[in-house]
């Protein structure tokens, strides 16, 4: 668990979405969505649980003012993850709501979410392969502190972009 606490993680999905992830501290995490359905969208202060469901595999979950439910199992050893996402009817419907920084539009996600539908959920369950990783140490502000733009990843993965 310490190990895990404090890492920060690019990956791409099998369906060629790519995220980033920094495990803040053992209940917390920022995230970039470098690319696919809400490319654009971060968030930071996410509470979550997080578990070590055996060594070296770490589950993290949580649900979020979108209403969208996250699993996420990460599995170091194999430098590859799988996530579970549970989107509303609405963040499918209307994805561009969500493309923002969403910590500046939390009551429009609350609005958005009793305004528009839930049902049928939208269930997207890949494997992803884990591109980048790095303990950063906990609670780093700057880890993620900007939104995403094109290339921003590759820059990461270069050792370029923190200055
Ligand atoms: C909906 C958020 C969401 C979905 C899948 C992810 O891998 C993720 O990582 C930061 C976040």
């Amino acid at each position: 668990m310490k190990n895990f606490i404090g890492t920060q993680m690019i990956y791409t999905y099998a369906n060629g979405w790519e995220y980033e992830i920094y495990i803040k501290n053992e209940d917390t995490v920022d995230y970039r969505i470098h690319s696919g359905m809400v490319g654009g969208r971060w968030v930071k202060e996410q509470k979550m649980h997080l578990v070590e469901l055996t060594k070296g595999v770490y589950k993290i979950s949580w649900t979020e003012p979108t209403g969208t439910d996250v699993s996420l199992n990460f599995m170091l050893e194999d430098n590859k993850m799988h996530g579970v996402i549970f989107f509303p009817k609405w963040v499918h419907d209307h994805s561009e709501i969500t493309v923002c920084y969403q910590n500046d539009y939390i009551d429009l996600m609350e609005e958005s979410r009793e305004k528009y539908e839930t049902y049928p959920k939208d269930v997207v369950d890949e494997f992803a392969a884990i591109t980048y990783v790095k303990n950063v140490g906990v609670n780093n502000e700057n880890i993620i502190s900007e939104a995403p733009y094109k290339g921003m990843s590759d820059e990461i993965r270069a050792g370029s972009f923190y200055k």
